[in-house]
């Protein structure tokens, strides 16, 4: 398969800057990794280049018997960590690990031993799970308040001109030529009570005459006639012999003084944001000023979360040997941020026949499945997409934590991502595997790369990138740097829940000072906060009983 054919789905309309040709070519070391991952042979691979298969020696072990004997300072082991607060530096005794093992070249049916490619360099990882997806999701017109988080399939055009009328910006006087004026009641004033003058929302249809004013309020359509308008606590009323009123002002009003003039902010037709932007909070507001009661955004794929493991709770504290599941309650939200609408969370059996059913019945289009991605005597990840014969993208990632991570399509333009059952290992897949897949299924840009220095050196992976928790941290001395946070096993959640991103740090370990490419989180601008999803009351993350599918 080539890989023009490989994205060859149907296209989903909008420009797609993915498609240029990458630095590292187009087709070899994508379609490379692709048959690699699902057990054939690379089309082409030179001397030295390219993945190699390797051959399983220990039970259950991925990487044999050489990850086994390092497995206590691989970055899949946990380094011993003294109880402290997750700011405190980075333990270098954290992140290292042995070659992968040798491995059967020969695909089993079952769970166990199994080939194992070697694993995919990050980076390219990232490109082919942006890639697998040919484009967006159809787009779809929808209520304005449905549409937040989602992306604008078409540019948002100005249905009016901003303002659409001329508009006092102070409460005070509207003026017609210097003054002093005579000061006018609008014809609709009564007879008691304080002179109200020209509220907003009650357009004056009377022209104001030279040398008059009339009092009106801030955000008043300003009357045909007047000038200027001066402010209330610029100007003095004084009562006329007559009965009438003047009003003074010490210092003259200027034509245009605080008037809004209609079309200020655009013209009708004008183009407020182009297609593909995020649709946030702001540009909801955008959108009712500018005269929308719906959008066209792209629709957000419907994600499903299975969570596997027999030693999983639902609530309370862990016992008998069993713990809490982390997993769900952390998935649902942090998908419904990069854009997925995503069903309760459903704990399957460890068993193969659950996961198969709940996979061959599954219609979202984006699957994640938390656990069972190694080969255990009950990890059915692969075994099960090997039966339903589903097209394995990415199988294995050079990255710790989260290396046994995996992509697949199972069915055109529906997507399994297998995240590995270790909490911080599955954060890593979402972050890797996940949020490229989204990215492009939902038509939102990349961040722009963002390189932060290191406030202190972080030891790496010989072979593999290393994704640790950091927090930014601001001072006179070294200005902005990125601080390395502990609690960063692959079984820890403490570092992440303290971080305000992940470091991308190379093989071989970075020096403090080091700019690294920082992964943000989606949620230090707090926009998705608060989200309450509709199967779920606040604080139960699996929704009502009927909902879980499984056993605790
Ligand atoms: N012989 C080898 N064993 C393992 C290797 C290896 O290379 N050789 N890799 C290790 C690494 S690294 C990871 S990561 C895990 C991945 O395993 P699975 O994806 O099959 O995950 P499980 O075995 O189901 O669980 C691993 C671990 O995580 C806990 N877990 C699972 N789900 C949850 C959850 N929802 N909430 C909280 N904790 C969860 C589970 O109890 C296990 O402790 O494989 C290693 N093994
Ligand atoms: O260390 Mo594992 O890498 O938890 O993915």
């Amino acid at each position: 398969m080539t890989g023009r054919e490989w994205g060859g789905e149907a296209g989903g309309g909008v420009g797609r800057p993915w498609d240029e040709p990458s630095a590292e070519g187009r087709g070899d070391p994508f379609d490379d990794a692709l048959a690699l991952a699902n057990g054939r042979a690379p089309l082409r691979v030179g001397p030295g280049e390219g993945p190699k298969i390797t051959t399983v020696t220990a039970p259950y072990a991925a990487g044999g018997a050489v990850a086994a004997a390092s497995s206590a300072t691989d970055g899949g082991g946990d380094a011993p960590y003294t109880p402290d607060d997750p700011f405190a530096p980075d333990d270098p005794a954290a992140a290292r690990s042995g070659p992968s093992g040798p491995v059967d070249p020969a695909p089993p049916t079952g769970p166990g031993p199994r080939p194992t490619p070697a694993a995919v360099p990050w980076h390219t990882a990232r490109r082919l799970a942006e890639r697998a997806a040919p484009g967006p999701l159809a787009p779809e017109t929808s209520a304005l308040g449905a549409t937040l988080g989602r992306t604008l399939a078409a540019p948002l055009t100005a249905l009016t001109d901003l303002p659409s009328f001329d508009t006092s910006a102070m409460d005070g006087w509207a003026v017609a030529g210097p003054g002093p004026w005579r000061l006018d009641q609008p014809a609709d004033a009564s007879e008691a009570g304080p002179p109200s003058g020209i509220l907003a929302g009650h357009a004056s249809t009377e022209a104001l005459l030279d040398g008059h004013a009339i009092p009106i309020a801030t955000g008043a359509r300003v009357p045909s006639g007047a000038t200027a308008v001066l402010r209330s606590e610029h100007g003095e009323v004084r009562e006329l012999s007559d009965g009438g009123r003047r009003l003074y002002a010490p210092r003259p009003a200027p034509p245009g003084q605080d008037i809004r003039p209609r079309g200020q902010e655009c013209r009708r037709g004008d183009q407020l944001l182009p297609a593909g932007a995020l649709v946030t909070p702001a540009v909801l507001g955008l959108a009712a000023a500018a005269g929308y009661d719906e959008l066209t955004a792209y629709r957000r794929p419907r994600g499903e979360v299975f969570v596997l493991g027999d030693e999983l709770l639902d609530e309370g504290l862990p016992r008998d040997g069993r713990i809490r599941d982390a997993l769900g309650p952390m998935l649902a939200p942090w998908l419904h941020a990069l854009g997925v609408e995503v069903a309760a969370p459903r704990h399957l059996a460890d068993e193969a026949d659950a996961l198969y059913a709940a996979l061959a019945e599954s219609t979202a289009d984006v699957v994640i499945t938390t656990g069972g991605t190694a080969s255990g005597p009950v990890d059915h990840v692969h075994p099960t997409l090997r039966r339903l014969d589903a097209e394995v993208l990415v199988d294995g990632v050079a990255v710790r934590p989260g290396h046994p991570m995996l992509l697949a399509r199972l069915a055109p333009r529906r997507y399994l991502v297998g995240l590995p059952g270790n909490p911080l290992a599955a954060v890593s897949g979402l972050l890797t595997l996940a949020e490229p897949l989204l990215r492009t299924l939902t038509a939102r840009r990349p961040a722009a790369p963002y390189r932060t220095p290191l406030a202190a050196a972080v030891t790496g992976h010989p072979r593999d990138t290393r994704l640790i928790p950091v927090s930014y941290r601001d001072d006179e001395r070294h200005g902005l740097t990125a601080v390395p946070l502990r609690f960063h096993g692959p079984a820890m959640l403490r570092g992440i829940a303290a971080a305000e991103g992940l470091a991308v740090v190379p093989p071989g370990g970075a020096e403090r000072g080091t700019e690294l490419e920082i992964l943000e989180l989606p949620w230090p601008a707090g926009w998705s906060a608060g989200w309450t999803p509709g199967w779920a009351a606040p604080g139960d993350p699996y929704g009502p009983p009927e909902a879980t599918g499984g056993r605790a």
